[in-house]
């Protein structure tokens, strides 16, 4: 298990999780990395851990390079975990070593670790640490993804070390970009954003303010690769993903029971396609919802099936709902539709949801009776070619 030097004297010392299949929520196929720095300077300082089971595996990259001892500044961008799973035990192998993080961080980590005789430097935003020939800038990126979050930045390497910001789960031998290649990455870090960072859309404006005045050749993020080659890819992308800017296509997502609501989502596609509208369809019993948030990212039309079950919707399709409420996708086209019996709730409850998030629904929902007929049908198509036109 080596350490990776990424800049003269700054080393990769994170660990590999390559089982990891399942993420607070959503799937990682690819598993994924938690990265850890360690630079070497007059002051040894590590950014940030690793979780907790993978402690050795970081710790054996470290002796290779320091003895862990000598720590003098472990620097906690992130309180959560996966990052700071492993400050207990620095703590302990380092007694001399001061715990950097922003305000909200030292509240965190005393939360979670329940200890008191941490030495804490708490850093406001803009502050700068000295740590021999370099100078660690430390920014605040409050709700990227926690209150707590900050970046570190090291104007001497030009180097960005933005903790879970730009992260993406990959496990794998290559740590830099280029080693993997962008159509992976890109898709790797869209459902990254999509899972995670989405509802801050305004937040990481602000923060890419503050990148954009930054001089980098270099971006380390906490999870998967480190940017090196497509930072002038990946940075106006993240743009667009922070403006909810979205292209002209449209997502179908549905659920069904007896296969009258995915009828009705056929001709709905039908209908888009007339209009030349591209569509991607996810039935909710294949596809895990947080990869269905992949597709929502770029989508600009969303239309959300169920059958009524027992006065309401499937709970697969309100299980989705609840979940992207919470991640708050704006400036999105909506259309509910489903089949129904007697009462047809489940349609109606769908619609009530787009509005509930703000999305535009041009068209009324769609409520058919049991199984759809031909001439039902015709008409739902039309619904959907008259939404592609406004698409
Ligand atoms: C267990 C069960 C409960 C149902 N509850 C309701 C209900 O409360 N209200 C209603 O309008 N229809 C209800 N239905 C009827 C379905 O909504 C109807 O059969 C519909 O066509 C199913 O659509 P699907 O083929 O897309 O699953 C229920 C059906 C089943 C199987």
């Amino acid at each position: 298990m080596k350490p990776v030097e990424i800049k003269p004297g700054i080393y990769w010392v994170g660990a590999i999780d390559w089982n990891l299949r399942y993420f607070h929520g959503y799937v990682t196929p690819r598993g994924t990395t938690y990265n850890a720095y360690l630079i070497v300077d007059d002051k040894i300082t590590l950014v940030d851990t690793v979780k907790h089971y993978l402690f050795d595996e970081m710790l054996s990259r470290i002796k290779k390079i320091v003895d862990p001892s000598k720590i003098d500044y472990l620097v906690s961008n992130h309180v959560e975990m996966d990052h700071s799973g492993s400050v207990p035990k620095i703590m302990e192998l380092a007694p001399g070593a001061k715990l950097v993080t922003s305000p909200q961080g030292q509240k965190g980590l005393k939360r979670y670790y329940k200890k008191d005789d941490w030495d804490f430097l708490a850093v406001k935003s803009g502050e700068e640490l000295s740590i021999g020939s370099r100078t660690l800038k430390f920014v605040h990126v409050p709700m990227v993804h926690w209150p707590d979050s900050m970046v570190t930045y090291i104007p001497q390497d030009k180097l960005l070390l933005p903790n879970d910001a730009f992260g993406q789960h990959i496990a794998g031998d290559g740590r830099f970009d280029d080693e993997v290649g962008w159509d992976i990455i890109h898709e790797e870090a869209a459902t990254y954003y999509a899972n995670i960072v989405l509802p801050y859309g305004d937040n990481v404006n602000k923060a890419l303010d503050v990148v954009g005045r930054l001089d980098i050749d270099m971006i380390a993020p906490s999870h998967g690769v480190i940017w090196r080659s497509y930072i002038q890819k990946i940075l106006p992308v993240y743009r667009r993903w922070a403006g909810n800017e979205t292209d002209k296509k449209a997502l179908i997502v549905y659920d069904t029971m007896w296969d009258s609501t995915k009828r009705i989502a056929l001709a709905l596609r039908d209908g888009l396609e007339d209009a030349g509208v591209p569509v991607t369809m996810r039935f909710l019993q294949t596809s895990h919802i947080s990869e269905i948030m992949t597709d929502l990212l770029t989508a600009r039309a969303i239309l959300i099936g169920s059958p009524t079950l027992n006065n309401g919707m499937l709970p697969t399709v309100s299980a989705f709902l609840t979940y992207i409420k919470g991640l708050r996708p704006k400036k999105r086209i909506g259309l509910a539709f489903g089949s129904y019996g007697w009462g047809g709730q489940g349609a109606k409850e769908v619609a009530a949801v787009m509005k509930e998030m703000g999305w535009e629904t041009p068209l009324d929902f769609i409520n058919i009776q049991y199984l759809p007929g031909d001439e039902e049908l015709e008409s739902v198509r039309a619904a959907g070619r008259k939404l592609g036109e406004q698409i």
